[in-house]
């Protein structure tokens, strides 16, 4: 992990994406002579398309104290990093504003407000113009027009000029052009026409790009904290949460530590525990220490429903604290919390240009100069004919649509995404999304919830006492990050052996095996069969084969011998099993890679009903690797999901790497290309539908562009060459390249379909429900639900409402709201096992309805639990030929589930 945050500063990437909020920070490090670097932000809104990028480097280069300039088109951003002693931020804005583009500073949080109006220019030449129509009852009214252009022109010879300085050649020059050679050829009313037309294009372009998600954020969140009225629905702030680029601004500035001082969100430390009132967005990521509240994570995850947050609970900066008040102790410094890290990711992608832009862009360099060039060859009647062909082409040759048809509708479709809670690193992966064949999907914690429960422990011809080894076992497990550590210090737990981690020493990781400590003298390895014949004689690894049944076993070898053996088992995640189904609808290939046993694997494979297509397990991760290069031979592009540390370098070599969730391994989330912000697999098959379609709008955007040049071109050689329409033809197509992007954005997603709603209320009321029981609240345990109940429910209650409605959740003003939904909530809890909460593997397992179980064939009698109902319940039946007392509770599964079957 080092080596790689080495490698990544090496290339400057993070000193470059230091996000907003560290602007005061002295990143100069060494080599900056003392210099204090400042990041600013800039909205300009002359930057129009890639030729501008030229413009405004060359303009701030020369500044002394300006080190590095990026140039974000799509939502016309500049970001300069500079000396503020040396070059002011007023220095840098008046330096672009000389070339007239319209530079401003971005107020902490806002971003690109336009004004709504039209420029007095604008209006003044539209005015002007609109009157010279009038010439035929008074032929002097023809003086208008020209007045007209006059009104209209200066922002385009203020631009143009800045343009002609640094010698290039961009779209303004070539509309001033046209322009005189119209009043040269004593055409008022054309050059009129430009005029207005250019510059109203100029401005609903600017007005489509900057309205959609930015406003919204501006108008609902404020830096200070905003009390949300009870009985307010969230779909406004799901609305308001679109960008991610815009999210640090969502942040508030100050923080209030516990002891009520008010601090900058800066000077927060990790470890100080900060209040967050009901109304108030988490300033900084943490775990709370103290209350517990609903969170809206919906900025995050885009999933919009609040969950619950009680002690120990991970709660993320950026996202809002709906009722209740809750204590955080910080994690992460306020530059290192997930939102910033997000922030920078999204900059470095919006910076980043695609394959496809890459290419339009090399062609736009000698389209522009190559398309003047043609009158000459095509020969002309008359010298004022040969004079207007050439003004046509002139203006047909600025590429402005073509060069905007990609990354307009690429920021879009990363917005979208961001939205829906998937981050895209880039064009690029944007792109390959799009063109995906097969899917490898990590099992432990992707298909599955990584929450492991214990289904027996047992020790090894009696030698060592139950209590030491589990107190050895936990405490080297404390150690540990694998899912299944959890399960085991949380088994320690339940019978009363608190883990002591400090008394560990030599701990060590085998990737695909296990684990390794030495506590109280023992040298104690924890792991599968591979951790087994590392540790323990070869006769020994004979002698245990076969010894216990379970969905994964592992083995506790003290001092090479074995000493105790465990199963345990893990349920897949709601919708999996969906999303597979939705992907092989795509004609998209699914496979599983796991580094479990393959009893495990069939047992996810079970309870998806069979949908994967391969399944492939025991695997090291460097397996993992060649088989993601074996699909990608054997089916094309080919994308990996994944979540731990053994996934990392399987995402890297994928074409498409995505890792799951934000609470996912660090590894994971920084080799991946994409990052799944909630746990929600179903994102996956909407991730490549959003991605197919940015390419099919891209790919109608460069058509269009091409086309509409091509038949004004061919008109005007042809017929007659018609200025405006030209100007019209090239300021259009402009208009419809963005306006055609930007139905990527207003497109309702549907992909949470009723899986979504389901899952909604299962994880909300399921928590809420363990919450109220934590209170002790009468009523709420889930023992309190009744059988029957379980058998009608069809283990999650189907949402009555539509599933556009059913995200839209009132936030509840009194207890009231929450006094009826105990009995719900335990029927869910009840039948999903949990429904996706944290809780300890023994509570999970005492709701005995759909629990751990095992997806073989019952006792030789064929039948199995195959599963086409919602996935939810999508537990197999219990193996009753184990004759552990441990497990035989499973056969409480059968019942429930075959109940369900019917
Ligand atoms: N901390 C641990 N304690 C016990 N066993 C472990 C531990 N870490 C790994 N193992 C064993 O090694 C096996 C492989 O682990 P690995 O992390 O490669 O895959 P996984 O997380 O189980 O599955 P997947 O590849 O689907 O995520 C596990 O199934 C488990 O048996
Ligand atoms: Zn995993």
């Amino acid at each position: 992990m080092a080596g790689k945050d080495e490698a990544l500063s090496g290339e400057g990437l993070v000193e470059r994406l230091l996000p907003e909020a560290t602007s005061c920070a002295d990143v100069g490090g060494g080599g900056g002579g003392g210099k204090k670097w400042k990041k600013t932000y800039l909205d300009v809104l002359g930057v129009c398309c890639s030729a501008e990028v030229a413009l405004v480097e060359r303009l701030l280069a020369p500044l002394d104290g300006v080190r590095v300039v990026s140039v974000v088109v799509a939502s016309r951003t500049v970001v300069v990093e500079h000396d503020p002693a040396a070059a002011s931020e007023s220095a840098i804005v008046n330096a672009l504003n000389k070339a007239g583009l319209e530079a401003s500073m971005r107020a902490y949080g806002s971003s690109g407000v336009v004004s709504r109006w039209p420029s007095p220019y604008i209006v003044a030449s539209g005015v002007l113009l609109l009157a010279s129509f009038f010439n035929w009852l008074f032929p002097p009214l023809q003086l208008l027009a020209f007045a007209a252009v006059c009104a209209g022109a200066p922002p385009m010879l203020r631009r143009g000029w800045a343009a002609a300085c640094s010698l290039s050649l961009d779209i303004n020059v070539l509309m001033l052009i046209a322009v005189a050679g119209a009043l040269a050829l004593g055409d008022y009313t054309e050059a009129g026409g430009i005029v207005f037309l250019f510059t109203t294009a100029e401005w609903l372009e600017t007005l489509a790009c900057t309205k959609v998600p930015y406003q919204c954020h501006v108008t609902v969140f404020s830096n200070k904290p905003t009390v949300i009225k009870p009985g307010r629905t969230l779909t406004s702030q799901v609305q308001a949460s679109a960008g991610m680029s815009s999210l640090m601004g969502t942040l508030p500035a100050k923080a209030v530590l516990v002891n009520g001082e008010v601090v900058r969100v800066r000077d927060v430390r990790v470890g100080d525990v900060v209040a967050v009132r009901a109304g108030e967005i988490v300033p900084v990521d943490g775990v709370v220490v103290d209350g517990q509240s609903e969170v809206d994570e919906s900025s995050l995850t885009g999933e919009s429903f609040p969950v619950p947050k009680q002690p120990h609970s991970d709660v993320w900066a950026g996202t809002m604290n709906m009722d209740g008040y809750i204590a955080v102790r910080t994690t992460a410094v306020a530059d290192n919390s997930t939102v910033a890290r997000m922030d920078r990711l999204v900059e470095a992608a919006q910076n980043s240009r695609s394959k496809t832009q890459r290419l339009i862009d090399i062609c736009a360099k000698y389209y522009t100069p190559g398309v003047p060039m043609i009158p000459a060859l095509l020969g002309a009647d008359s010298l004022r004919q040969w004079w207007n062909l050439a003004l046509v082409l002139l203006v047909s040759a600025c590429p402005c649509a073509l060069v905007l048809s990609t990354p307009v509708a690429t920021f879009c479709a990363m917005l979208r995404a961001a939205r829906m809670g998937i981050f895209i690193k880039g064009g690029d992966v944007l792109e390959s999304l799009g063109e995906i064949r097969a899917v490898a999907f990590d099992k432990t914690g992707t298909i599955t919830r990584g929450e492991f429960s214990i289904d027996s422990f047992h020790l090894v011809e009696n030698k060592l006492e139950i209590d030491h080894l589990l107190h050895w076992v936990a405490s080297i497990e404390s150690k540990s990050s694998h899912p299944m550590a959890a399960a085991l210090v949380e088994y320690a737990q339940s019978k009363s052996i608190q883990p002591n981690p400090e008394n560990v020493g030599d701990f060590r990781i085998y990737p695909g095996e296990g684990i390794y400590g030495e506590i109280h003298g023992k040298h104690i390895y924890i792991g599968n069969r591979r951790a087994l014949a590392r540790a323990s004689s070869p006769q020994q690894v004979q002698e245990t084969s076969g010894m216990i049944k379970g969905v994964s076993v592992g083995y506790v070898i003290c001092d090479g011998e074995l000493a105790g053996v465990f199963s345990l088992s893990d349920d897949c995640r709601t919708g999996a099993a969906e999303a597979v189904r939705e992907l092989g609808s795509l004609g998209i290939k699914s496979v599983m890679l796991t580094g479990d046993s393959t009893r495990a694997a069939m047992h996810a494979q079970g309870q998806l009903g069979g949908v994967m297509e391969e399944l492939h397990s025991e695997l090291l991760p460097e397996d993992k690797v060649r088989l993601v290069g074996g699909l990608k031979a054997r089916f094309g592009p080919t994308m990996m999901v994944g979540d731990g540390m053994n996934d990392a370098a399987a995402l890297a070599a994928a074409d498409v790497g995505v890792s799951m969730g934000i609470s996912g391994s660090a590894a994971a989330m920084e080799t991946s290309h994409a990052t799944l912000m909630s746990s929600d697999v179903l994102r996956v098959p909407e991730a490549i539908r959003l991605g197919r379609r940015a390419r099919r709008i891209i790919a109608v955007n460069v058509a269009a562009s091409l086309a509409v040049k091509a038949a004004v071109l061919v008109l005007a050689a042809s017929w007659r060459p018609v200025l405006w329409a030209a100007v019209l033809a090239d300021v259009g197509t402009c208009l419809l390249v963005v306006l055609n992007s930007m139905t990527l954005l207003r497109e309702k997603w549907k992909g949470g379909k009723k899986g979504d709603a389901c899952r909604a209320t299962a994880r909300s009321l399921a928590m809420r429900s363990q919450l109220a029981a934590d209170a002790g609240a009468p009523n709420s345990t889930a023992a309190g639900a009744g059988r029957e109940q379980t058998n009608g429910c069809h283990c999650c209650p189907k949402p009555s409402k539509s599933p556009e409605h059913s995200v839209v959740i009132d936030i509840p003003s009194n207890g009231e709201h929450k006094e009826e939904q105990p009995t719900m909530a335990a029927i869910v809890a009840k039948c999903c096992g949990g429904g996706g909460s944290k809780k300890p593997a023994a509570s999970r397992a005492s709701q005995g309805c759909c629990s751990a179980g095992e997806g073989k064939p019952i006792n030789g009698t064929g039948r199995r639990c195959t599963n086409e109902k919602p996935s939810c319940c999508d537990k197999g039946a219990a193996d009753v030929t184990n004759s552990s007392p441990e497990t035989a509770k499973g056969c409480a599964n059968e019942g429930c589930c075959a109940s369900l079957q019917d």
